[in-house]
Parts: C-alpha cells; structure tokens; sequence
C-alpha cells in the first residue's frame, strides 16, 4: 500500500480565512504580518461596538462588532457569546473558505529550539493536509512527516489514515492552564518545545484550547460551536472545551482524525486567576459528569453528516445533562440555534433576511 508522501503544505491563501476574536488593538499583527499577510483575515470584535479597533495597514479583513452580528443573525444572534472569546464562532459561521487558523491576539511568533521563527499557519496546514492514524497508534509519531514512518507492526491496510479535520496547536510561555493550577504555580512558564505532532486515537477525548486552531471547516465546520459563555452566563472559558468534546465524538463517528502538538506560538500574557477562577468554577466540578456524558455518547449510524451528528448530540445533552444545571438546557437550545444559523448563512439557498443582511457585510473590511 504506497503511502502519501509528505507534501510540502501549498499556502492555501484563497481557501484560509484567519480568525480573531479581539477587545483589543490588534498590535500583535505585525509580528505575523510575514505568515498572515497574503490571507483574509475575519475579526470578531467582542464588548462595546462602538470602540474602535485599530488594524494595522496591510491586512485583508472583514471586520464584525455585536451589532453586526444582530444584525445578520437576528434572534439567532442569542447563541452567539458575548464577552468571551467564544464570539470567535461566529468568524467561522460567516467564512466561506475551507479551512479556518484561529488565533488569539496575546499569541506571537514563537522560535524553535534552533532559534528559527516557527511559521504556525504553515504547520497547521501541513497537519490539515496529511492523514490522522486515530484507528491505531504510531509509536514513532507522524508518519507523514519527512523523516518518519510507520513502524513495523503497523498494519498495512491502515496507512492511508483518515482525513485531518483539526490541528491543534501548542503554546510556549503562558501555558493554558486552569485557574487552580495558575494560582498554585504563577511563575510556570513553559520552555519546552517537544518536535511531535500526533493523533488523538478514537475513543479519547482531549481538552481542546481555541488560541492556535485550526479545522477543516468543510470536515467539521458545524462541530466548532464555541459553547455559550461570558455575559449572563455561569461559566467562563469552557467554550473551547464544549467545542472540542462534540467535535471529537463526531470526529471518531464519522472516521476523521485529530492531531495536537507543532505549531507552537508564544502566548503572551497570563490573564488574572482569580477571574478566570470565577469563570471556571462551576466547569471543575461539572466537568466529573460532563466527561462521562461524552464518553459514554454513541451517535446513530443514520447520522452521517456533521449537522446530524451535532443535532443528536444536543438532544442528548439535553436529556443526560440538563438536570445537572439549567444551563445544559439553555446550551442544548444553543446548539439547535447554532446549526439553524449554520444552515441558513451557508445553505446555497440562503434565505433571504440572511442574504440581504449579509449583502450589508460587516461594520469595516479592508481589500
Ligand atoms: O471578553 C473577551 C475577552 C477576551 N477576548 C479575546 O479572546 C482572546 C483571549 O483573550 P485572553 O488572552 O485575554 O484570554 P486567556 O485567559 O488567555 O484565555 C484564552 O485562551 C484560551 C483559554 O486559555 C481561550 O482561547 C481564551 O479563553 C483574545 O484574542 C481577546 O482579545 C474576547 O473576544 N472577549
Ligand atoms: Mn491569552
């Protein structure tokens, strides 16, 4: 069975959006400008609408404030968080490429152990490129990476793999840690650098981070709803979590794989713990049965599109997770509304208070 070789990642830049979710200026920008520049870019601007945020020249965007998103989305807007960079989800509602690269804006270029800067975007579509190995495991990692392969004992019939939906990428400096582990260990940084990028095997959950991520958005695009976080709700910082749960037990339904590790970025600032405490901490203990929940999910064979899968998925939060909090009920609702805005921003018959209020566009863009 010949096995692909490694391509060398093509850019990809006409079938890549970058998305941002910022309160910020966004700076940071021209520390990528090199790897970023030849691609659009779908800001998320987060909090008050009525500030400004300044892009540096350059840069091909579209940039969304909340009003924008009320505008285009209507009710549906109401799954759509509000201060919390679960926002972000809606840059990937509104793309029309095949790939998204999310990235927060206290993320920099980071260096390898050589010195040498690492390309993030580049190595997430390398990964998004060549095949995952979920179905069984290789002990010398990538297999499609220059330089490796897989090992004796690994079964012939396997070493096409499957398709990548997610590549999620790793962070020097801040690590992405909870808030208890933050308050225990302030001064941690992190300075390794581990040369690997692997497979997360079927059947294993992970804790997915949203702030250097990358997704095939044709594989999984529907998956990738940011849970409902920040204002009116009781938690914080788990949207990236509830994103990457229901997207992994869909992935492992539908064959697809999911890689963590290379790239690394620099990430750059720790926020307060004692915020992030309060945003987290109904997520500590709810997580000892949301855990079980997702691990105990067996999604119907008649579910063979993403949307199926997600729309099964949130009857069954509703129904095993709902009498744990109110919330699960109202994140269960979310998700129904999620995949009803999905469907009508990205049907080909888009409907038509959608068309015209996309025809608006977004509040500023930058060709
Ligand atoms: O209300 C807000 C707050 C922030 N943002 C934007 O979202 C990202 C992340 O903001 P920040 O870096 O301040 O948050 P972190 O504590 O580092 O957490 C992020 O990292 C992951 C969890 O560890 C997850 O991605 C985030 O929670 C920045 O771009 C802010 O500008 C926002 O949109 N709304
Ligand atoms: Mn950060």
């Amino acid at each position: 069975m010949s096995k692909p070789a490694t391509p060398v990642a093509p850019p990809l830049k006409d079938e890549l959006d970058i998305v941002i979710p910022t309160i910020r200026n966004l700076d940071f920008l021209e520390m990528w400008r090199p790897f970023f520049q030849q691609y659009h870019l779908i800001i998320v601007q987060d909090g008050d609408p009525t500030k400004t945020i300044n892009v540096p020249e350059g840069f091909d965007y579209e940039l969304y404030n909340r009003n924008d998103i009320n505008r285009i989305l209507g009710p549906k807007a109401s799954c759509i968080s509000f201060k919390d960079s679960a926002c972000r989800c809606f840059g990937f509602l509104v793309s029309k490429k095949k790939y998204i690269f999310t990235i927060d804006d206290d993320c920099f270029v980071a260096k390898d152990p050589s010195g040498k800067e690492i390309n993030a975007l580049a190595q997430h579509i390398q990964n998004l490129l060549t095949p995952s190995t979920p179905f069984f495991f290789n002990t010398l990692y990538d297999p499609y990476r220059d330089g490796a392969d897989f090992v004796r004992g690994y079964p012939f019939s396997m070493r096409e793999g499957a398709p990548t939906a997610v590549s999620h990428g790793l962070w020097l400096n801040i690590p992405d840690y909870d808030a208890p582990t933050q308050l225990v260990k302030p001064l941690e940084r992190n300075t390794r650098y581990v040369d690997a990028v692997l497979t997360i095997p079927k059947g294993t959950l992970f804790p997915m981070c949203g702030m250097n991520l990358a997704f095939d958005r044709e594989l999984i695009g529907p998956a990738m709803y940011f849970g409902l976080m920040g204002d009116g709700q009781p938690i914080g910082r788990y949207d990236d979590m509830w994103a990457g749960w229901c997207t992994k037990v869909i992935t492992d339904h539908l064959g697809l794989g999911v890689k963590t590790g290379l790239p690394y970025i620099w990430h750059s600032k720790a926020s307060n713990p004692f915020v992030n405490l309060k945003k987290e901490y109904k997520g500590i203990y709810w997580q000892e049965d949301i855990i079980p929940f997702f691990q105990s999910v067996t999604l119907p064979k008649e579910s063979t599109t993403v949307q199926k899968c997600y729309i099964e998925l949130s009857k069954m939060v509703k129904e095993k997770l709902g009498p744990i909090d109110p919330y699960f009920t109202k994140l269960a609702d979310a998700m129904v509304t999620w995949i009803d805005a999905w469907e009508e921003i990205n049907s080909p018959a888009q409907s038509a208070p959608a068309a015209d209020a996309k025809k608006d566009g977004p509040s500023s863009k930058k060709k």
